[in-house]
C-alpha cells in the first residue's frame, strides 16, 4: 500500500534470474564431479571479497531475489544424519541430513553473508546465509569469522547467479552455531590445547566487561557459560541471569530477557535489578498493564529509587493512550519531524472496531458502534518499520538501504526498504516467539507453512511465510502525513500516486480491506499509523480504505490478487470511450479558460458554463459515484472567486465542489438554517480547503455563526487528512491563495 511496486525497468533482471533458475533446474540431483579445488574457491572468493571491501557501495541499488519457497527444517538435529560436500546434489534440499562446516575465509556481505567453508573431508563450498543482522548492529566477523564451526540442517545446494554453486540458508533455525567445546564439533577441529575452564566469577567479569563495551551477544555467551557451570551457586545463578537479562534486552530478545528476570514471581525479597529489568522488558513487549504492576512492586520495595516513579509514569501514559486514544499529537508531530528514524514511543489504541469474516474478501475490520466522521478508529504503533532517509540527509545507524526485492516465484517486488523490513520482521519473530501468533495469522494468500513452532528449543521462523505476509500487508509511509498534506495543498491540485520508500507493518490495520470508495483514511506520524472515519458509520459497517488509487480504466489490484468492485471502478468500466474523450476535451477547455481568467475575469462565466456541460456527462448520482474530476475545477473556481471577493458566488461553487464528492450540506443559503454536513462525501485532502473557503465567504458576508460551523468542518477534515487537529492552522486557504491563484 503506497509502496513502489512498479518495477518495469528491473523486470529484465528478474527474467534473467528466472531463466537461470530454469536452467539450473535441469541439473537437479546432479553431483558435481569437477568441483572447485580449495585454492580456486579460496582465491575467487578473496578477489570478490577485496573488491567489495574496497568499493564504495553507497549509491548502488542492491537487489535481492527471493528464491522459490522451501520449508524450514522441522526435525531435531539428533534425528538428522550427516552428509558431506562431495555428496551434495544440485538444486536439492537434503532433507533428513546435516552438514558440519568450518569457515576458511572472512565473511563477505552482499545481500547475504558469505564465506568459503570446508568439511571434515577437506572439500570446500560457498555458504550464503540470509536474514542476518546489519553490519552496524552486529559485525559478521563476531559470529561468522574464520574458523567458525557451524551445522547446516537439511542443506540446500544450488547454482548461483554467476554460474557457480553454493549452499543457501534462508531460515535462521536451519543453522546451529557451535561453541569451541561443543560435542558436535568434529574431534579434528577441536583445540588440542587443554582449555582451562574459567571460574563462574571470571565468566561473570568477562560478561560485564563485554556489556561495558556494548558487545552484548558476547556477554550473553559468557553469562550462559557461567549459568551452565557445574560449580555455580544459587546466588551466582540469580545474578548471572539478571545480568544476562540486560544483555538480552539490549539485543531485542525480550522473551528471553523476561524469563531471566524471574517474572512473574520475584520471591519474598525481590531484587531491584530483576524487577526493573522485568518492567523494562514488559514495556518493550507492549504489555503495559503487567509493566505497571511490576513497577508498583518496585516503587513500594525500593521507595528511595527515583527511577521507579519515572518509569511508572511513562507506563501509565501508555495505558492512557491504549484505553482512551488520547495522545500528545502536537509533540508527536514535532518528534516525527526531527527524530531519526521517527520511531515514536507510544502505545496502540484500538477504537470501536473488531475483526470479522466478510462475504467475499476474507476477514475485514468492522465498526462495533455508531461512528462519526473524524473519529479515531486506530492509532497503531508499527510492528516493524524500515526507515529511508530522504536524499542528501545524513544516514544514521538505523537508516535502511533502498533496495530492490524481487520474488522469482510470485513475480512481485518492491523498490524501497522492504528487503530490510523483511529481515527486521524475521529477526523480531525469531527473538520474540511470543509475538509470532498475531503475525502469522495475517493474510498470506495460498502459501502453506509448516505448523511446528519450535525445534531444538529454538523457534522456527519460516522466512518465506514472513515474506508473503509482508508483501501483502506492507505499507509505504512518509515521515509524517502532514508534510505530504502541505505539499498537496501548496500544489493546489491533487497528486494521486505518491509512493514512499520507508515501509512499515501494522498488524490491526492489515485487516482493513480496500475500496476506492473508502470510508476511512490512514495517515502517519512517524511510525504511528492513524486511521480515522471519513464519514458517519453505522454499527456493523465494514471499514475500508484505499490501498492505492485504481489505475486508469482498470480495477485489477494485481499485487493483492483481487478486483475492486466499488461503484467508482464499476462506473469507470462502464463509461463509454466517447464520454471519456468528451470529458478530456472539456478539461482542456477549462484549463485554457482558467489561464485566461487571470487577466480576463469575464471568462469566469465561460468556466461556469463549461462546468455545467461537464456535469451532464456524469449520469450517476454523486452519492454513488463521486465526481473527483469536477471537484478540482469547482474548488479552483471557488479559490478564484474568494480572491476576487465575490463571496456569494464563492459559496455557490464551494457548495458545488463539495456536492461533486457526494457531500450533502445544509445552510449555504442566506437563511437561519445551520450550516451542517448531513452526509459526508468522498474524502480528499483538499476538502479542508473547500471548507475553509466556505468559512471565509460566510465571514466576509457577515454570517459569523455559519463561518464558525464551517471552520469546525475544516478542522474535522484536517484531522482526517493528517491524523490530528492540534496542528490545525485556520489560515491555510490564505497561504494557498498567496502561492497559487489557480490550480
Ligand atoms: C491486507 S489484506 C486485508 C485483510 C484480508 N482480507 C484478510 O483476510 O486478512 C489484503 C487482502 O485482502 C483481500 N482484499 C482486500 N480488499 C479486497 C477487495 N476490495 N476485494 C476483494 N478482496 C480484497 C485480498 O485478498 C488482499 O490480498
Amino acid at each position: 500500500m503506497d509502496s513502489n511496486t512498479f518495477l518495469g525497468p528491473y523486470m529484465k533482471a528478474l527474467e534473467a534470474q528466472r531463466q537461470l533458475l530454469h536452467k539450473a533446474q535441469s541439473r537437479r540431483g546432479q553431483r558435481l564431479h569437477n568441483r572447485e579445488s580449495r585454492d580456486e574457491a579460496y582465491n575467487t572468493f578473496m578477489m570478490g571479497y577485496l573488491s567489495t571491501v574496497m568499493q564504495s557501495r553507497q549509491h548502488e541499488i542492491h537487489s535481492s531475489f527471493v528464491p522459490p519457497a522451501y520449508a524450514p527444517c522441522a526435525t531435531s538435529i539428533v534425528d538428522l544424519t550427516p552428509i558431506f560436500i562431495k555428496d551434495l546434489q544440485l538444486e536439492t534440499h537434503h532433507r533428513g541430513r546435516f552438514l558440519t562446516l568450518r569457515t576458511i575465509t572472512p565473511p563477505n556481505r552482499m545481500s547475504a553473508i558469505m564465506a568459503i567453508t570446508e568439511d571434515e573431508k577437506d572439500d570446500v563450498v560457498l555458504l550464503m546465509i540470509y536474514q542476518q543482522e546489519d553490519e552496524e548492529v552486529r559485525r559478521a566477523t563476531d559470529f561468522f569469522g574464520q574458523g567458525t564451526v557451524l551445522i547446516v540442517k537439511e542443506p540446500y545446494f544450488k547454482a548461483t547467479s554467476d554460474g557457480r554453486y553454493g549452499l543457501r540458508v534462508d531460515h535462521l533455525s536451519d543453522i546451529v552455531w557451535t561453541k569451541h567445546d561443543d560435542s558436535m564439533v568434529p574431534a579434528k577441529w577441536r583445540s588440542r590445547m587443554l582449555k582451562v575452564k574459567a571460574s563462574v566469577q571470571a565468566l561473570k567479569k568477562k560478561g560485564n566487561d563485554a556489556v561495558a563495551q556494548k558487545r552484548y551477544h558476547e556477554a550473553i555467551d559468557f553469562y550462559s557459560e557461567g549459568i551452565d557451570h557445574e560449580n555455580v551457586t544459587e546466588e551466582e545463578l540469580a545474578m548471572l541471569k539478571r545480568n544476562r537479562a540486560l544483555a538480552y534486552l539490549k539485543t531485542g530478545q525480550f522473551d528471553a530477557a523476561l524469563l531471566d528476570t524471574g517474572f512473574p514471581s520475584f520471591g519474598a525479597q525481590p531484587n531491584n535489578k530483576a524487577l526493573f529489568r522485568a518492567a523494562d522488558t514488559l514495556y518493550n513487549l507492549e504489555r503495559y498493564d503487567e509493566c505497571c504492576q511490576t513497577l508498583e512492586l518496585f516503587c513500594s520495595a525500593f521507595s528511595n529509587d527515583s527511577d521507579g516513579p519515572t518509569a511508572l509514569a511513562r507506563a501509565r501514559d501508555r495505558i492512557t493512550e491504549q484505553t482512551t486514544g488520547i495522545y500528545p499529537f502536537k509533540r508527536m508531530q514535532a518528534l516525527a519531524r526531527t527524530m531519526r528514524p521517527p520511531q515514536l514511543n507510544h502505545a496502540t489504541f484500538t477504537g470501536p472496531v473488531e475483526v470479522r469474516q466478510t462475504a467475499s474478501k476474507g476477514r475485514g475490520l468492522f465498526a462495533t458502534q455508531a461512528i462519526k466522521a473524524g473519529d479515531l478508529l486506530l492509532c497503531e504503533k508499527a510492528f516493524g518499520y524500515a526507515y529511508a532517509e530522504s536524499e542528501g540527509s545524513v544516514v544514521n545507524r538505523d537508516t535502511s538501504k533502498i533496495s530492490l526485492l524481487m520474488n522469482i516465484e510470485t513475480n512481485q517486488g518492491f523498490l524501497g526498504t522492504q528487503a530490510d523490513l523483511l529481515t527486521k520482521l524475521v529477526r523480531k519473530l525469531w527473538c520474540n516467539p511470543s509475538r509470532a501468533p498475531a503475525f502469522k495469522t495475517l493474510f498470506h494468500g495460498q502459501y502453506e507453512s509448516p505448523s511446528t513452532p519450535f525445534v531444538d528449543d529454538k523457534p522456527i521462523v519460516d522466512t518465506f511465510l514472513v515474506e508473503r505476509i509482508m508483501t501483502l500487508n506492507v505499507f509505504g509511509c512518509p515521515d509524517s502525513s502532514i508534510g505530504i498534506w502541505k505539499d498537496t495543498m501548496m500544489a493546489a491540485s491533487r497528486k494521486e500516486d505518491s509512493v514512499h520508500h520507508s515501509s512499515g507493518f501494522w498488524i490491526k490495520a492489515s485487516y482493513i480491506n480496500h475500496s476506492c470508495r473508502s470510508n476511512a483514511h490512514r495517515s502517519f506520524i512517524g511510525d504511528m499509523m492513524v486511521v480515522r472515519a471519513t464519514r458517519d458509520l453505522e454499527p456493523g459497517a465494514e471499514i475500508l480504505f484505499t490501498y492505492r488509487p485504481a489505475k486508469k480504466l482498470e480495477n485489477v489490484f494485481e499485487h493483492w490478487g483481487f478486483r475492486c468492485e466499488c461503484t467508482i471502478c464499476l462506473d469507470t468500466k462502464t463509461t463509454k470511450p466517447a464520454t471519456t474523450k468528451q470529458r478530456q476535451q472539456i478539461h482542456k477547455r477549462l484549463e485554457r479558460d482558467f489561464d485566461l481568467a487571470l487577466n480576463h475575469p469575464d471568462t469566469i462565466r465561460n468556466i461556469q458554463r463549461t462546468l455545467d456541460a461537464l456535469q451532464k456527462t456524469y449520469p450517476q448520482p454523486t452519492s454513488a459515484v463521486p465526481r473527483v474530476k469536477i471537484f478540482d475545477p469547482q474548488l479552483a473556481l471557488t479559490r478564484f472567486l474568494i480572491q476576487d471577493k465575490k463571496y456569494m458566488d464563492a459559496l455557490v461553487h464551494g457548495k458545488s465542489a463539495l456536492e461533486s464528492l457526494g457531500f450533502v450540506v445544509t445552510g449555504f443559503e442566506a437563511s437561519d438554517v445551520e450550516f451542517r454536513v448531513v452526509t459526508w462525501g468522498h474524502f480528499l485532502d483538499h476538502v479542508v480547503e473547500a471548507f475553509q473557503h466556505v468559512r471565509s465567504a460566510f465571514r466576509a458576508s457577515g454570517a459569523e455563526k455559519k463561518a464558525i460551523q464551517a471552520e469546525g468542518y475544516a478542522k474535522v477534515a484536517y484531522r482526517i487528512a493528517v491524523g490530528e487537529d492540534e496542528t490545525y492552522d485556520p489560515s491555510y486557504d490564505q497561504k494557498i491563495i498567496k502561492h497559487f491563484t489557480i490550480g
